[in-house]
């Protein structure tokens, strides 16, 4: 992958282990015991990842920095769609309404990136990167096996896009060069430095899963 994007997407593979990605993750780690999601634990985790799509997709909105505007209705939004899943959930499984508590993964990660967005470009969009990106891979794969293990292989919204999902990325990947285009080297060594707390927030967010 050229530009910038391949230089995130290399850093973040790295930080992947080598049972979440086999040809190219980096990080050698005991196979963990048996992974058991629940499905309110699924849907505790679809409502805190709402949280932090409305703060990334307010951010971009609100564009405090203009460049964001680049990032605005790119096809990648999820906000509504896991709102839609989110009273499916409920409905079918007749589940009361998760509480999004504000010490919780979902609200902390979003006052982080409202803080970000406004302060520091890079590592907001280091963050977008890897969740924007990281759903589409390996949120995929997680969200087929939950299905077919909770859901009855349902098809959530969440995974679900207005057209041909590869070029929204493309399209994404090409806005994301041409802002690095602009960054100095420094700037943007900055920016990858901050793949690991990406995924440290990432990782938070999806321990809810089995709680
Ligand atoms: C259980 C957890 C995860 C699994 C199983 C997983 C698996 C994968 C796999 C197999 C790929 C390669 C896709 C391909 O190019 O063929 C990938 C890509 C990627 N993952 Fe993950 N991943 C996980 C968690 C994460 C997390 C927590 C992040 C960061 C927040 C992340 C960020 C990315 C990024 C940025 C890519 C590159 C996507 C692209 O090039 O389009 N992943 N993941």
């Amino acid at each position: 992958m050229t530009g910038f994007v391949g230089e995130m997407r290399a850093v973040a593979m790295k930080l992947h282990t080598k049972e979440q990605a086999p040809k190219e993750g980096g990080i050698e780690a005991p196979k963990p015991a048996v992974w058991a999601p629940t499905l309110k634990g699924y849907l505790q985790f679809l409502a805190e990842s709402e949280v932090v799509y409305d703060a990334f997709e307010s951010a971009l909105q609100e564009a405090s920095h203009p460049e964001y505007a680049k990032f605005q209705n790119t096809g990648l939004e999820r906000t509504a769609a896991l709102r839609e899943d989110i009273k499916w959930m409920q409905q079918t499984y007749n589940l009361p309404a998760p509480v999004v508590e504000g010490d919780g993964p979902g609200k902390r990660y979003a006052l982080h990136l409202q803080q970000l967005a406004r302060d520091d470009p890079q590592y907001f969009i280091c963050h977008y990167y890897n969740f924007f990106f990281a759903h589409t891979a390996g949120g995929r794969m997680i969200g087929t096996k939950v299905a077919q293990m909770l859901l009855d292989g349902k098809d959530l919204q969440f995974y679900q896009y207005n057209g041909d999902v590869s070029e929204l990325l493309d399209g994404v990947r090409a806005s994301l060069n041409e802002l690095a285009e602009h960054w100095t080297r420094e700037q943007k060594d900055h920016c990858l430095r901050e793949t690991q707390d990406a995924f440290r927030y990432s990782g938070m967010l999806m321990k809810c899963m089995t709680e």
